[in-house]
């Protein structure tokens, strides 16, 4: 008998699709099927199969072709594609079909037939690491993770250092000795913010569960690769996933406990495409599965902790640092006005990365801009180096002679003199990683120097190496950019300076603070993380700052991630801004700025009701990228559900009046 599959397609239309299929075997829901669609081959998701059509029968096409050799999607995970579309306002297939790996929906099967043989090859067992005794408050987190029936949230308050990751593993441990010989073993989701902080975790999982596979899924990984673990993942053969934020949208028949990294982080927030949040949809997938969830911080995000304060998370803390004798490090604040810079760097900085040298202990300074200089300028006219699509400045890549924007990464030959004077003195202004690189070895030729950015670590598995040699101590000072400031566990470290961080104090974006008071904190925690030597120097944070008395940098110094967060809630609050209001932002871009601004306020015209507020359009910060000029439209509710039923139906209204301009709209934005 003839059956219709409804099939989720990738396509921008906010439908699915209707096809014939009349071969015996009925397909599953779940199951990925090659339709013709237009004049091409794709594959799809069958998310309904019926008796019947709206569209007449002998208008439908034939299904090609159904993927028989994959085990189907659960209606979980349908489920949990659909909300993610439904929440952040785009089509199901969307957001269904590009999270999975490309092999699976390539027309040609062989590479995943390939992938399947592989996945048949037994694990072979090691010898498991012991684990270390814990401490009472790791104790209290573990057993309160283990302990939740169905679904619980708590967000695990560790100071930097304080072992979050050991109450991770043996949280993890025991959900996974539950495992029963008939049933499918557990499986367990653990979400990390950076690509470059799975091979240490990697490593922690593979040595404490060697009998196990530990399945990885970040977007560095080869198509290959990248299919054997989706389908790890997928079958339930991996019983430990760990990823960056797309493993949140992975197939994982038996999840049974879902844990984010340094929740906070804002890289879990994809920044095109679907906007999603995966810290949301991890809580989301959580409650759908009546499972735990945990978040881990040493400075939680506001909206986090303002649901411990309510009490609908669980706040678990861990005060003190894990080792024994390590102790958080002094932070300093050094006053740029009293102590003047000299390249950038003070003689209070200068004098303790000496004494590092001195004693044989590894520095890191941290400088969030990579290049040599944000600038270069002519002194007689006064011309700086703007990018010609951006308005942004071209960045000096001195090594590699170059001037670079940062946004749309176009390249030209660093200018002999002014383009516009002819003067031949132009001068780099500003600093970044690589004159502080260059300067650095001036002032200590003989001192191992390491600069990690996203320059130097270009080449595939080059970060990792770059961070194996700080591990195997070969590196004095290490010189980096948020790259090297969260995760690592550096253990010889104990002085961090910290360049130039004053900047995001003043930004238009209300988030920066909480921003840089996580960076700073986070990078902090790099030092000290092991007793202090004999003869050793105590672990210090040099901050240099012209803003000492900033109660950011106030609160910083005494470690204190409450009374920052007090105050930035209490001030969100008078306010109303998150996480006391719910926002959305619709933003556009066209050739000419009024063209953007005139379709946002058109937008901004349609039926509103009362209990939304519609605020002008503006322009972007970064208003031009890539010859494109862009604004942004900010919409806020106090109510979420309020805030989702006008989306989808202002949308609608939006969609027909056929834009012929490029927007977007991002549900809940990170950058404002
Ligand atoms: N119970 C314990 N006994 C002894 N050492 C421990 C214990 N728990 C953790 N450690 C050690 O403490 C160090 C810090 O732990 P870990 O890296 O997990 O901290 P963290 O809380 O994740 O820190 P960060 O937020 O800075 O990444 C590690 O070297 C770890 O091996
Ligand atoms: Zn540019």
């Amino acid at each position: 008998m003839e059956r219709i599959l409804q099939i989720a397609l990738d396509t921008p239309l906010d439908r699915v699709f209707d096809y014939r299929w009349s071969g015996d075997e009925i397909p599953r829901l779940g199951q990925f099927a090659s339709v013709e669609f237009g004049r091409r081959e794709m594959v799809g998701l069958i998310v309904a199969i019926k008796q019947d059509s709206d569209v007449p029968l002998d208008k439908l096409k034939p299904v090609i072709a159904v993927r028989s050799q994959l085990t189907e999607v659960s209606p979980e995970w349908i489920a949990l594609c659909a909300f993610a579309a439904d929440y952040y306002q785009r089509p199901l297939g969307e957001v269904a079909l590009p999270s999975v790996p490309k092999n699976i929906r390539a027309a040609k099967t062989t590479a995943l037939d390939k992938a399947l043989k592989k996945l048949s090859v037994p694990i072979k067992a090691g010898e498991a690491s012991n684990p270390p005794p814990l401490n009472p408050e790791q104790q209290t987190a573990v057993d309160h993770i283990v302990a939740a029936q169905g679904f619980d949230t708590s967000l695990l308050y560790g100071v930097t250092g304080s072992g979050k990751t050991e109450v991770y593993l043996q949280a993890a441990a025991q959900i996974l000795a539950r495992a029963v010989p008939s049933a499918p073993a557990p499986q367990i989701l653990i979400l990390v913010p950076e690509i470059n902080l799975t091979p240490q975790l990697q490593g922690h999982l593979q040595a404490r569960f060697p009998d196990l596979f530990v399945a990885t899924l970040h977007s560095g990984m080869a198509e290959g690769e990248r299919t054997l673990h989706w389908l790890a993942a997928h079958s339930g053969k991996a019983s430990l996933i760990l990823g960056t934020r797309l493993a949140i949208l992975a197939s994982l028949p038996q999840l049974k406990l879902i844990i984010v990294d340094e929740e906070h982080d804002p890289s879990y927030k994809q920044q095109e495409g679907l906007r999603y949040s995966a810290r949301d949809l991890a809580i989301w997938r959580a409650r759908q599965l009546n499972i735990p969830v945990v978040l881990g911080s040493a400075t939680p995000s506001l909206e986090s902790w303002q649901h411990t304060i309510s009490g609908r998370y669980t706040k678990l803390s861990l005060p003190n640092r894990a080792v024994d004798a390590a102790v958080l490090p002094t932070m300093r604040l050094i006053d740029l006005a009293k102590d003047k810079p000299q390249e950038g760097l003070t003689f209070s900085l200068i004098s303790a990365l000496k004494e590092r040298l001195e004693k044989g202990e590894q520095s890191l300074l941290y400088l969030n801009r990579r290049g040599y200089a944000p600038v270069i300028a002519c002194d007689a006219c006064g011309w700086m180096s703007n990018c010609t699509r951006c308005s942004a400045f071209l960045v000096l890549h001195k090594n590699e002679h170059k001037l670079r924007c940062h946004h749309c990464s176009l390249e030209i030959r660093i200018p002999k003199s002014c383009p516009t004077c002819g003067n031949v003195d132009i001068q780099p202004l500003g600093r970044g990683t690589q004159r502080i690189e260059e300067h650095l070895q001036t002032i200590f030729p003989d001192a191992r120097i390491r600069r990690i950015d996203a320059d130097s670590t270009r080449l595939k598995g080059s970060a990792q190496a770059a961070f194996d040699t700080v591990h195997r101590g070969e590196v004095d000072i290490l010189i980096g950019t948020q790259m090297v400031a969260k995760g690592h566990d550096f253990k010889n470290l104990t002085l961090v300076g910290v360049i130039n961080p004053d900047t995001a104090l003043f930004s238009q974006d209300y988030r920066a603070g909480e921003r840089l008071f996580a960076q700073l904190m986070q990078v902090s925690g790099r030092a000290g993380r092991a007793a202090q030597k004999e003869g050793g120097s105590a672990s210090e944070v040099l901050i240099q700052t012209r803003y000492p008395q900033h109660a950011l940098y106030q609160a910083l110094k005494k470690h204190d991630y409450p009374r920052f967060a007090k105050e930035c809630l209490l001030e969100r609050q008078q306010a109303a801004l998150p996480p006391f209001i719910y926002q959305a932002l619709l933003r556009a871009e066209a050739k000419e700025l009024s063209i953007a601004i005139a379709f946002l306020k058109q937008a901004a015209e349609l039926n509103v009701p009362e209990h939304i507020t519609m605020h002008d359009p503006i322009p972007m910060t970064l208003m031009k990228m890539a010859n494109s000029e862009r604004a942004q439209l900010l919409i806020e509710s106090h109510s979420r559900p309020g805030l989702q039923a006008f989306l989808k139906e202002w949308l609608h209204q939006l969609r027909q009046i056929k834009p012929r301009i490029n927007w977007s709209l991002e549900v809940d934005p990170v950058d404002i």
